[in-house]
Formats: structure tokens, sequence, C-alpha cells
């Protein structure tokens, strides 16, 4: 199999859970050659987020012309976006070179509580970056904001796929790895329904699981997968990430990325 081209766009973290780093250890994991645009630099760890500074759209545009200029990119995941200015420099990037396949997972607030979203960005990531997504990737609370509605029970993930796909996403994941009876999440993919349910580990490995879960599902999607195997796949991947996380740091940990390695390698 050739290998494909893995885009991330996304925050830093330096203690390596979430943000680019996990997306790239997750690229890696699925056997893609993985690669990164910096939106901003993180000062975070497993105990939260100490600061941060926005990367300027002009070094955004070209950190997105030096990779797209240069390398066929089989498709994008899109993380951590900060500022209207920096959705709207990806936005036209990716209006511009039309990569196949665009993951949008719309990071607002870390695990840790700190916001990494600006209020002001909402509705530019609503009207911009929505638009584009292949998939789109929110928790509950994302979920929330984005279709404007409190969120209780199955029936109401169902409703806000609805209403974010009716923003012009093609297909919406709404993760419940916020429940705390399970942790089902329900794919819309603009005909019907699809659940994927899952058991709630109690557990403090759980930093950058949303990240590595969109990362896993582009480099699925970019491996040729359908849709749900995709992201049945990815989900998976999360599950056992967490299952076999080694305890780092002193606050909530990273998954285990390099499960789906070691899995082929005979080694789990
Ligand atoms: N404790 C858990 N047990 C089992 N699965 C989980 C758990 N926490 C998260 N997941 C799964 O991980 C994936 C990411 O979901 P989650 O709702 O945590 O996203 P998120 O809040 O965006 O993640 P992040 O922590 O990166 O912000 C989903 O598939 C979810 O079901
Ligand atoms: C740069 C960046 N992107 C995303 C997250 C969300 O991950 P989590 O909610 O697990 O902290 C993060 N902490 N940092």
């Amino acid at each position: 199999m050739v290998m494909k081209h893995l885009l991330s766009i996304a925050g830093t973290d330096p203690s390596g859970g979430a943000g680019a780093q996990a997306d790239l250890k997750t690229f890696c994991a699925h056997g893609c050659y993985g690669m990164n645009v910096i939106t901003a630099v993180v000062a975070q760890n497993t105990q939260g987020v100490i600061d941060y500074m926005d990367i300027t759209p002009d070094l955004i545009a070209e950190q997105l012309e030096a990779v797209f200029e240069d390398i066929a990119v089989d498709a994008v995941k899109i993380g951590m976006v900060s500022v209207p200015e920096t959705i709207r420099v990806i936005g036209e990037k990716l209006k511009q070179y039309k990569p196949p396949i665009i993951v949008v997972d719309p990071v607002m607030v870390a695990t840790s509580g700190h916001r990494l979203l600006a209020p002001e960005s909402e509705q530019v990531l609503k009207t911009v970056l929505v638009p584009l997504a292949d998939v789109l990737t929110p928790n509950i609370p994302e979920a929330e904001v984005l279709a404007g509605k409190k969120i209780y029970d199955f029936s109401d993930m169902e409703a806000a796929c609805r209403a974010i796909a009716a923003m012009g996403a093609k297909a919406v994941l709404v993760k419940g790895g916020h429940r705390v009876s399970d942790a089902t999440d329900i794919l819309f993919d603009g005909n019907g329904f699809h659940y994927f349910k899952g058991q709630h580990i109690e557990s403090m490995s759980t930093h950058g699981t949303g990240c590595s879960l969109s990362s896993a599902i582009a480099s699925n999607l970019a491996n040729g997968m359908e849709l749900e195997t995709a992201v049945g796949k990815a989900k998976a991947f999360v599950f056992e990430g967490i299952k076999h996380a080694e305890p780092i740091g002193k606050g909530h940990g990273p998954i285990h990325h390099f499960y789906e390695m070691y899995k082929k390698a005979g080694l789990l």
C-alpha cells in the first residue's frame, strides 16, 4: 500500500498528549506520513494550559503553502484554530488547494477547562470551517454550542447532528466521551444515523482523545475505508489507547498512541 500523506492543522502540546503531537503520533500509528501546520504554540501539560500564542495569519498561510506546493496531501485534520483570522486563512487556503478529505475537530475548551477557541470565533467556525468538513467531530459541549441547544440524551445528540449537518458538514460525529453512563458516539452521514456504542472507562489517560480520534478517522479515510468503518476503527483505536495507556504526568495523561502499530506487529 502506498503511504498516505496526512496534514494536521492544530495547536501544540509540548507534553505530547494532545494537539499537533497527538495527531502526528496517530498518523504514524496508522502507517501514514504525518505533517504539521501550527496555528498556536500552547504551553500545556497533563495538568492544564498555562499560556498560548497564536501564530500570525501570514505565517499560517506560508506554512500551508510550503506543504501544499510541495507534497500531495491525501487528508487534512483541523484542530485548535483559536481566533477568527486563523480560521479565515485556513478556509481560504483549503478552498485554493482542495485536499480530498477534511476532518474538522471543533476544539473549544481543553479537558482542563481552558478556552482554546475565542468566543468571537464560534460564528466564524460555523460559517467558514463547518461547510468544508467531510466529517465534523464535536464533543457534547461543542455540539451544544454549534447547534445552540442543550444535549441530555441520544435523541438530542441526533438532533444536534442534523442541525450541524444543515450548516454544511457532510457528516457529523457527536462524541459521547463526556457522557457518564457510557461513551456512545453518534454519526450522521447525511442520510442516517450510526451508533458506536462504547463502555466508559474510568481513567486519567484521556488527554487528547478527541485529537487522536479525528486524526485516526482522517488516516482511515485516506487509507480507503468507508466512513462507518473509518469511524468504528478510530473509536476502537482510542478505546484501546485509553486501556493500554501508561500513567504519564501528574494530571490527565495521554492515551497509548502506538496501539495500532503494536497490534499489527502482534505485540498486543
Ligand atoms: N473515558 C472514556 N472511556 C471510553 N471512551 C472514551 C472516554 N473518553 C473519551 N472516549 C472516547 O474518545 C473519543 C473522544 O471523545 P471525547 O468526547 O472525549 O472528545 P473530546 O472531548 O473532543 O476529546 P479531548 O479530550 O481531546 O478534548 C470518543 O470516541 C469517546 O467516545
Ligand atoms: C493544542 C490542543 N488542541 C486540542 C486540545 C484538546 O485536548 P484535551 O481536551 O484533551 O485537552 C488541547 N488540549 N490542546
